[in-house]
C-alpha cells in the first residue's frame, strides 16, 4: 500500500461546514436520515464533515463505486467502528458482530457453514411452528400493533432455531428482556457519544454489563444441558459445537461459544422484525401487490412452505428486497480506517470514520429509476445482482443470517397472506433511526380471509 506523508494535506470530499455543520451535528442526534440525505444533497454523493467534539473525521457516502472499495476492493484496510467493537464488545463480548481482523476471520470460516441454504432449509419446520404458535392468538377482526409482534416473534424464532426445545419460555423472555434493556442503555450511547460519560457516573454501564452477563449465564446453562443429555438436535448450537478450527483441529471454548450466541441473537431478531414491519406496510398500501402475492401462494400449492419454494426467487422474495431497498434496516454501514487511504481524487487519514448511507445509496436517483416508488418486479432484472443494493452489506463482512432472514421472512409473509389480511390504519410510517431502522409502530386490523 502506498504511503503518504502525513504532513500533506489530504484531498477530502467536499466540506460540510460553518453553520450547516453545527446543524448537521445537532439536528443529526435526532433525525440522522434527513441530515445525512439533505446534507448530500449539497455537497453530492460523498462529502466530509470534521466533528471537533472528539476530533473525528467523518466520510458519508452513496457513492456505489467508493462503497465496493470501501467493502470489498480495500476490505482489509478496515475495520468495524468503535461504535461496533467497543461499545457493542463490552456488553456483547467478542462474537462475529464485534470482533475485527483474524480472531473475526477464524471464527467467521467457523460459524459460516452452518448458514448454508443447505443447513437453513433443516429449520423450516421449527420456524413453521413458532409461527403457527403466533397466529393461533389472533382473533377475528382483531387490533394489532404488527410491530410489536414481529419483534416477539423473530426473537422466539431465533431462540428456537438456536437452541430447539432446549430453551423454557422463561428464559427465552428473560433473555429478551435483557437483551431489550442492553440495546436500550447502548443506542443512548451511540446517539449521544457524551451521555455515556454521565451513564457511567451514574453507574448505569456497569449495571448493564451486569445485565448482559446473566444473558450470558442463561446462555451457558443450556450449554451445559446440551452437552450433557448427549443428544443431537441438528440445530445452530449442535453446530457450533461440533465445529472444530481448521488448524488445531478443537472446538470452541464455551466463553466464545457463549459470546457467539448472544450476538446472533441480537444479530438475528431486530432487524428482521424490522424488515417486516416495512413489508407489511408496503404491502398494506399497494393492494395490487397484495393480489399478486396471494395469486402466487395458491399457484404454489403444496410446495407454498418448501425451503426450495420459500429460497427461490419469486414475488413473494421481490417484495421483500424491494421493501428492504425503500426502508433498509440497516440504514448505515461504518468502517474506521486503519492506514492512510485514496480512492480516485479523494485521499483521507488513517482512523476516518467512513459511513456507507444505504438508504441514500437505495434511492440514489443516479441508480435507481423512480426511486421512491415501491416496485417490487424491478428486481425481475436478471442483471439484479449487479444493483446499488446493500440491505446485508457487502464483501467479506456480509450478513451471515442473509439466507435465514429471507427464508424467515418468505414463510412468515406466506403463512400470513394464506389467511389473513393486514388493514393499516397508518398510511404514512413514522420512522426512527437508532442502530437499526424501524417503525415507531405498525398499527392496524388484522382480516380472516
Ligand atoms: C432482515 C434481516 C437482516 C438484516 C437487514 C441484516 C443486516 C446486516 C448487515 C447490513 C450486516 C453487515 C454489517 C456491516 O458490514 O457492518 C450484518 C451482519 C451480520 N448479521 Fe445480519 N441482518 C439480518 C438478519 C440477520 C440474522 C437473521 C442473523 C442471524 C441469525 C444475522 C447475523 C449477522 C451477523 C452475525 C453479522 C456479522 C457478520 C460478520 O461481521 O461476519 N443477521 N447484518
Amino acid at each position: 500500500m502506498e504511503i503518504y506523508n502525513m504532513s500533506s494535506e489530504f484531498n477530502y470530499p467536499t466540506e460540510i461546514k460553518g453553520t450547516r455543520k453545527l446543524y448537521s451535528l445537532f439536528k443529526g442526534i435526532k433525525n440522522p436520515l434527513e441530515v445525512i440525505s439533505e446534507n448530500h444533497k449539497i455537497a453530492g454523493d460523498n462529502y466530509y464533515i470534521k466533528a471537533n467534539l472528539n476530533n473525528k473525521n467523518f466520510i458519508f457516502s452513496q457513492d456505489k463505486e467508493f462503497t465496493e472499495y470501501i467493502l470489498k476492493q480495500n476490505h482489509k484496510n478496515y475495520y468495524k467502528s468503535e461504535i461496533q467493537s467497543i461499545t457493542l464488545g463490552k456488553y456483547l463480548g467478542n462474537g462475529l458482530l464485534t470482533n475485527n481482523g483474524k480472531d473475526w476471520l477464524k471464527q467467521r470460516r467457523l460459524i459460516q457453514p452452518g448458514f448454508s441454504k443447505t443447513k437453513i432449509a433443516n429449520l423450516v419446520s421449527i420456524m413453521e411452528e413458532e409461527i403457527d404458535q403466533a397466529f393461533q392468538s389472533f382473533q377475528p377482526e382483531q387490533d394489532i400493533d404488527l410491530y410489536d409482534f414481529f419483534h416477539r416473534l423473530a426473537f422466539n424464532i431465533v431462540a428456537k432455531t438456536l437452541f430447539s426445545s432446549d430453551i423454557g419460555e422463561n428464559q427465552v423472555k428473560e433473555l429478551g428482556k435483557i437483551i431489550t434493556e442492553v440495546q436500550e442503555v447502548f443506542a443512548k450511547e451511540v446517539r449521544l457519544p457524551f451521555y455515556s460519560k454521565i451513564l457511567k457516573a451514574l453507574g448505569i454501564i456497569e449495571k448493564t454489563i451486569e445485565k448482559s452477563k446473566k444473558s450470558k449465564a442463561i446462555i451457558q446453562e443450556v450449554l451445559d444441558k446440551r452437552k450433557s443429555s448427549g443428544e443431537e438436535k441438528n440445530d445452530l448450537l449442535d453446530m457450533l459445537i461440533q465445529t472444530k478450527y481448521e488448524d488445531t483441529q478443537l472446538p470452541m471454548s464455551d466463553e466464545q461459544l457463549v459470546d457467539e450466541m448472544l450476538i446472533l441473537f441480537i444479530a438475528g431478531h431486530e432487524t428482521t422484525a424490522n424488515a417486516l414491519s416495512f413489508i407489511f406496510f408496503e404491502i398494506s398500501q399497494n393492494p395490487e401487490t397484495e393480489e399478486k402475492l396471494k395469486k402466487e401462494i395458491a399457484d404454489e400449492g403444496e410446495m407454498v412452505f418448501t425451503s426450495e419454494s420459500l429460497m427461490k426467487k419469486s414475488f413473494t422474495s421481490n417484495i421483500i428486497k424491494e421493501a428492504m431497498r425503500l426502508h433498509s434496516p440497516a440504514w448505515a454501514i461504518d468502517r474506521q480506517a486503519l492506514e492512510n487511504d485514496r480512492f480516485k481524487e479523494y485521499s483521507w487519514p488513517k482512523d476516518t470514520l467512513i459511513i456507507l448511507y444505504i438508504t441514500g445509496l437505495h434511492r440514489n436517483p443516479k441508480y435507481w429509476k423512480d426511486p421512491d416508488s415501491f416496485i417490487p418486479e424491478r428486481f425481475d432484472d436478471e442483471n439484479a445482482k449487479d444493483f446499488t443494493y446493500y440491505p446485508f452489506g457487502a464483501g467479506p463482512r456480509l450478513c451471515i443470517g442473509e439466507h435465514f432472514a429471507m427464508m424467515e421472512m418468505a414463510l412468515i409473509i406466506r403463512k400470513f397472506y394464506k389467511k389473513f389480511s393486514f388493514l393499516s390504519y397508518q398510511t404514512e410510517l413514522e420512522k426512527k433511526a437508532l442502530v437499526t431502522l424501524r417503525p415507531t409502530s405498525l398499527k392496524g386490523k388484522l382480516v380472516t380471509i
